[in-house]
């Protein structure tokens, strides 16, 4: 199991220097819409020229032209790129293909989608690398979590890895570890604690013991 960390509300140098702090207990450092939107796909450029051996995610959103989008984050250094599954199957599609054109892969977020269980198994038929159920920020303040839609992912989705993004904190942690997502997300979890290195570093060797 690996650790994500999402950096949602920070400028270029707020994420760099973040990212140095935690950087050793973090698989991958994700640069979040909130930013890619304020500052471009400079800020995957430069977290990737700073951090060169962790993994770059670009969490594009992807909704249309997923061929096109997913091309210009892999030129700029993301080796992931998020596309929605609640996107035409062929903005999918045309994502996983230029994404094995520049080596690079495609997360699918499940944010919004109403019928996982069955949109989960077309989307693991296409190739895709990662299925990532997610309660974004407007779910999370109307209390929706989920920590169910993840176990739905764990009993049919076959082929791709899972993952799980949206409010993981220390103390809700374990109850995810339990249900065995390939990949776990957490932004504010780490970067709004007082102490980011130690909280990434209990984190890590909670999920890598799992
Ligand atoms: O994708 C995200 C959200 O939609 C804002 O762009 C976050 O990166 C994701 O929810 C993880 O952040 P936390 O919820 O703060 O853990």
């Amino acid at each position: 199991m690996e650790l994500q960390l999402a950096l949602d509300l920070v400028d270029i140098p707020g994420a760099k220097e973040i990212v140095g702090e935690v950087a050793e207990y973090i698989d991958i450092v994700e640069i979040g819409t909130p930013v890619v939107i304020n500052e471009g796909l400079r800020a995957v450029k430069e977290l990737k020229e700073a951090f060169p051996s962790l993994r770059v995610l670009a969490d594009l959103k992807i909704m249309d032209a997923g061929g096109y989008e997913v091309m210009k984050a892999s030129e700029a250094g993301a080796s992931i790129i998020t596309v929605l599954g609640v996107s035409d199957d062929t903005t999918i599609l045309g994502a996983v293909e230029e994404a094995k054109k520049q080596n690079t892969q495609v997360m699918v977020d499940m944010i919004n989608v109403k019928n996982i269980e069955e949109r989960a198994q077309e989307i693991d038929r296409m190739g895709v690398d990662y299925i990532c159920v997610h309660s974004g920020y407007d779910h999370q303040a109307a209390g929706i979590s989920s920590f169910e839609d993840l176990l739905v992912l764990k009993r049919v989705v076959k082929q791709a890895k899972t993952a799980i993004a949206g409010g993981i904190k220390l103390d809700t942690l374990r109850q995810v570890i339990e249900a065995g997502p390939d990949l776990v997300i957490v932004g504010g979890g780490i970067t709004g604690q007082a102490d980011k290195r130690a909280t990434a570093s209990e984190m890590k060797q909670l999920v890598s013991r799992a």
